[in-house]
């Protein structure tokens, strides 16, 4: 058996490299930007008034000031002329600032008469001028690699970037094996159950931006798991879920081989998930999860998720946080352990965090409850109350 980083890193191993693809803006949302963005213009592009109010000369901001007001800038039409000295030009939020004017007086902090305005007594020292460029440059960037989210969608727009270069979804295939499976809503057999994993995979899948196909259940039959490879056709990944272990209907591992699976290993010194396997099958990257519930999840965290990441062009990194150990516990084995745990918080600067009693890798409910897998890496020593320990979110 091999070990948690030694399995991440043979499967990052089998990670295709990105391929880039154009799309226009409303079609970049959660998508990997692949090159870095330039923006094609100044923002904002001219110096701009913060406020509506009054544009003005600094040698005319005198408290009791009486200006006349010659014109108005708006946002999107500006005002043509230059600022005289001793005038005034009405200006609104956005607009650009008249040529000559220094500042901007809050449309509150004067008395308008006619076309005449007098300034209060108490002046600001803000002048609520924009300068020119002041939010980003022409041919400033945003970098890559990055997944695009809202803010940053917003951000090219005013960059004036039309469509951006973002790495091509990768598309991934769930084919859950076992005669014992059903689809929700079906009617199952007394022997059966619900396949709920491919629902939770899915959608795990879809939120680190990959496509998804869920393909029918195959069945506990060479046949069976045969035709389901065939349907994964085409598939950039192909993963499934069950029949990954020893027992006479764990056929996965060996209709694979006999399709050509370039085996990258088989087995995991952890748990849950000790029977994970992954290679490579024709164009496609081969990942074997064990069928158990919580085991399956546990995996596709640790090693699908990366693996997608990295076909995106971001760093394939399974990031870890701190937390305080809220009991004993005793050395752990030779397997790593995922432990579902509870998280506080404690009034300190980390959490407190508590394993449940059951560690059952088919127990979906409890695994609800967890807030946290509290990691314990392979052949880790005693540890006491109050020890710092790592933990990750699912
Ligand atoms: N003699 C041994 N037996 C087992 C070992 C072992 O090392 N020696 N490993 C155990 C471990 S650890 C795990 S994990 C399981 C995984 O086995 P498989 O990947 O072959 O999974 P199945 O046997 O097909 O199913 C296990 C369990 O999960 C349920 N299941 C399967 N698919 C789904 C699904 N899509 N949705 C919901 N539940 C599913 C299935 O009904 C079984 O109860 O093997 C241990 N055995
Ligand atoms: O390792 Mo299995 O994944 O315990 O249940």
């Amino acid at each position: 058996m091999i070990s948690v980083s030694e399995a991440l890193s043979r499967v990052l191993a089998l990670a295709p490299q990105p391929v880039p693809e154009q799309v226009v803006l409303r079609a970049a949302a959660g998508r990997v930007l692949l090159q870095p963005a330039l923006a094609r213009r100044d923002q904002p592009p001219f110096a701009a008034s913060a406020m509506d109010g009054y544009a003005i000369r600094e040698a005319d901001h005198i408290p009791g000031a009486v200006l006349a007001v010659t014109g108005e800038a708006g946002a999107g039409h500006g005002f043509a002329g230059t600022l005289i000295p001793g005038t005034a030009v009405r200006i609104f939020t956005g607009a650009p600032l008249p040529a000559g004017a220094e500042r901007v007086v809050l449309q509150e902090d004067v008395l308008r008469d006619g076309n005449r305005i007098t300034l209060g007594g108490k002046l600001e020292a803000q002048t609520h001028i924009r300068p020119q460029g002041a939010d980003f440059r022409a041919g400033d960037s945003l970098s890559a690699p990055r997944r695009l989210r809202p803010v940053e969608l917003a951000l090219l727009a005013s960059m004036n970037l039309p469509e951006v270069t973002v790495a091509r979804r990768p598309e991934v295939a769930f084919l859950a094996t076992g005669d014992e499976l059903v689809m929700p809503g079906e009617d199952p057999g007394p022997d059966q159950i619900i396949a709920s994993n491919g629902f939770a995979l899915a959608a795990m899948a879809e939120a680190a931006g990959a496509r998804v196909r869920m393909l029918p259940i195959a069945r506990d039959s060479e046949a069976s798991l045969q035709q389901g490879f065939a349907l994964a056709a085409g598939a950039d990944v192909i993963v499934t879920i069950g029949g990954a272990s020893v027992g006479d209907h764990d056929l996965v591992g060996k209709v694979a081989s006999g399709l050509g699976m370039e085996r990258a290993f088989w087995k995991i010194a952890m748990r849950p998930g000790k029977p994970l396997m992954a290679g490579r099958l024709g164009d496609a990257v081969m990942m074997g999860l064990p069928g158990n519930p919580v085991s399956s999840i546990v995996c596709a965290h640790l090693f699908l998720l990366p693996l997608l990441a990295a076909m995106q062009g971001l760093p394939g990194v399974v990031a870890t946080q701190r937390a305080v150990l809220a009991e004993d516990m005793p050395a752990n084995g030779p397997r790593a352990h995922y432990m579902r745990a509870r998280l506080e918080d404690a009034g300190g600067a980390l959490p407190r965090i508590a394993p449940f009693a059951s560690q059952d890798s088919s127990r979906l409910r409890l695994l609800t409850e967890a807030m946290a897998l509290l990691v314990r890496p392979a052949e880790d020593g005693p540890r006491a109350a109050g020890s710092v320990v790592e933990y990750l979110t699912l």
